[in-house]
C-alpha cells in the first residue's frame, strides 16, 4: 500500500503567526459518551475534528439511529411482539483510539445488544483486563475473543447490577476509571469506586468529573473513593476547548526558534485539560504565555535553562514534546512518570530512544528515572523519523525542523488521530511541507 511521507524544513528560525487548534480529543470523547448516555439531553458544542473523535461520534450516532428505529418498530408492533429487537452480532472497530476503546467498553457493557469491540493491531496489545474485570464485578458479561486481557472483546448484553462498590488499580491507565465514572449515573445502584494504589494521569479523572458536573451529575471524592449516585443528566451543552496537547507542539516550536510570537486562539488560563501545564513547563525554556484577545500569546525570551527534573505522571502526552525539546537543546534533564508510555499508541520510551539515537542522544532508563545523555549529540543534515503509528511521534519531532536542515516523517497522516490540520498549520506558519508517496 502506498504510504504518504512528509518532508519538512524551515528556511529561517523565526516564527510569527496565529493558529486555530481543533477541539480537545479527550474532552470531546467524554462529551460524546455523555451525550449518548443522556439520550440527547446533553449536546456537544465545538466537536473535535480529531480522527478518534470523528470515529467515536459516527459509532454512537449509528447506535442511536438504530435505537430510534427499534422504538418506532416496537411502538408500531403488536402487543405480543418482542420487547427488544435482536440485531445479531455487530462488530465495532475503533482503530487506534484508546480512550474511545475504553469508554465504549463501559458504554456497551450496559446496553442490550451483543457487540464485538475491536481495534487496530496495536489496540490488541493495549491492556483492558482491569476495566473488563471491574465491569464484570458490576454485572456485565464480557469475554475476550483472542488474548486474555486484551481487545477484541465480546460484550454480551444482559447487564444486571450485582454490586455498587468496586476497587480498581489506579496506576495502569486513568482511562479505565473515566470509563466507569462516565456510566456511573446510569447504573441502577450508582457507583462507589475505590482507587487502589497510585493514581496516574489524575487531571484526566478530574476532567471527567468536571464535565459530568456540568452535565448535571454530582459526585463525591474522598481520599481514594469516588462515588456517583444513580441520577439524571441535565439539559445542557458541553463546550469543547481547543486541545492543549496540540498546543504543546507550538510551544516546542517557540522553544527551538530564535524569535517566536505565536497566537493560539481559544485557549484560556483555566482549562479542564491537565496538559495546559505546558505553559509552566515551557516557562523554563523562556516561553511566556499571555492570555488575552481570546487566546494565548506565546513569546520567546532569552533565558538560561535551569530546571533539571520533569515529572510527567500527570501529563504523559507531553512527555515526547518536552523530551525532544530538551534533546534538541542539549539539555540533560531527568524525567519521571513515564511508566504508562509503554502501553500507548506505541512503546513511546522505545520509540523515543530509537529516534533520538539518530542525533546521538540517549534516553537512559534507570528504574523509574530516565536521563537524557547529550554528550554525543550531533545535528545530522537529514533525519528520517519513524512514527510507529503514533501521532505524537510525528508532532513531537516536527519542531526539530528548526534545527535539522531536513526531516522526513514516515506516514504523515498519522497526525490525524488528534490534530489533522497539523501539517497544514505548519505550512501556514512558514514551514516547507512536501508530501511524498512512496
Ligand atoms: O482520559 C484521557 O482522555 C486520556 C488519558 C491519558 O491516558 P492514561 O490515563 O492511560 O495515561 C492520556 O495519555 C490519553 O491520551 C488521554
Ligand atoms: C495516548 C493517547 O491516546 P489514546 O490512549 O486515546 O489512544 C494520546 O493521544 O496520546
Amino acid at each position: 500500500m502506498a504510504m504518504q511521507n512528509i518532508i519538512l524544513s524551515k528556511s529561517n528560525k523565526h516564527i510569527k503567526g496565529t493558529v486555530n487548534l481543533t477541539g480537545s480529543k479527550s474532552e470531546c470523547n467524554r462529551a460524546l459518551i455523555i451525550e449518548a448516555l443522556s439520550n440527547g439531553k446533553v449536546k456537544v458544542d465545538n466537536v473535535s475534528d480529531s480522527a478518534d473523535s470523528v470515529l467515536l461520534a459516527g459509532i454512537l450516532r449509528k447506535n442511536q439511529e438504530s435505537r430510534v428505529k427499534d422504538q418506532e418498530v416496537l411502538a408500531g408492533g403488536s402487543d405480543h411482539g418482542p420487547s427488544t429487537i435482536d440485531h445479531g452480532l455487530q462488530t465495532v472497530d475503533i482503530g487506534p483510539a484508546g480512550t474511545a476503546m475504553r469508554f465504549l467498553t463501559a458504554y456497551y457493557a450496559i446496553q442490550d445488544d451483543e457487540v464485538i469491540l475491536t481495534g487496530s493491531q496495536r489496540m490488541k496489545e493495549r491492556p483492558i483486563g482491569v476495566l473488563v474485570d471491574a465491569l464484570t464485578e458490576l454485572g456485565a458479561h464480557i469475554g475476550f475473543e483472542e488474548q486474555e486481557g486484551y481487545p477484541p472483546i465480546r460484550l454480551k448484553g444482559g447487564f444486571e447490577q450485582l454490586s455498587r462498590q468496586i476497587s480498581i488499580k489506579g496506576n495502569i491507565s486513568s482511562q479505565y476509571i473515566t470509563a466507569l465514572l462516565l456510566i456511573a449515573a446510569r447504573l441502577p445502584l450508582g457507583l462507589e469506586l475505590h482507587i487502589e494504589g497510585e493514581l496516574t494521569s489524575r487531571p484526566y479523572v478530574e476532567m471527567t468529573l468536571a464535565m459530568l458536573q456540568t452535565a448535571g451529575i454530582r459526585h463525591t471524592w474522598t481520599d481514594n473513593v469516588i462515588a456517583i449516585a444513580n441520577q439524571d443528566f441535565a439539559t445542557t451543552s458541553l463546550y469543547i476547548e481547543p486541545d492543549w496537547s496540540a498546543a504543546s507542539y507550538w510551544y516546542a516550536i517557540a522553544a527551538l526558534a530564535d524569535e517566536a510570537e505565536i497566537f493560539l486562539t481559544g485557549l484560556t488560563a483555566y482549562s479542564l485539560q491537565g496538559d495546559s501545564v505546558i505553559t509552566e513547563i515551557m516557562a523554563n525554556f523562556g516561553i511566556t504565555s499571555q492570555f488575552k484577545d481570546g487566546g494565548v500569546h506565546l513569546l520567546k525570551e532569552a533565558k538560561p535553562l535551569s530546571r533539571k527534573v520533569f515529572d510527567m505522571k500527570e501529563c504523559p502526552d507531553l512527555a515526547q514534546t518536552v523530551i525532544v525539546v530538551c534533546a534538541a537543546l542539549g539539555h540533560e534533564a531527568t524525567f519521571t512518570g513515564l511508566e504508562t508510555l509503554k502501553i500507548k499508541e506505541t512503546d513511546r520510551v522505545l520509540a523515543l530512544q530509537t529516534e533520538l539515537a539518530k542525533m546521538g542522544v540517549k534516553l537512559i532508563e534507570k528504574g523509574q528515572v530516565y536521563k537524557l545523555d547529550c554528550s554525543e549529540k550531533f545535528i545530522p543534515e537529514r533525519m528520517f523519523i519513524n512514527t510507529y503509528h503514533d501521532h505524537r511521534m510525528a508532532m513531537a519531532f516536527a519542531p526539530l525542523a528548526l534545527i535539522v536542515p531536513q526531516l522526513e516523517f514516515e506516514n504523515g497522516p498519522v497526525v490525524d488521530k488528534s490534530y489533522p490540520a497539523f501539517w497544514d498549520d505548519l505550512e501556514k506558519q512558514g514551514f516547507i511541507v512536501e508530501e511524498v508517496t512512496i
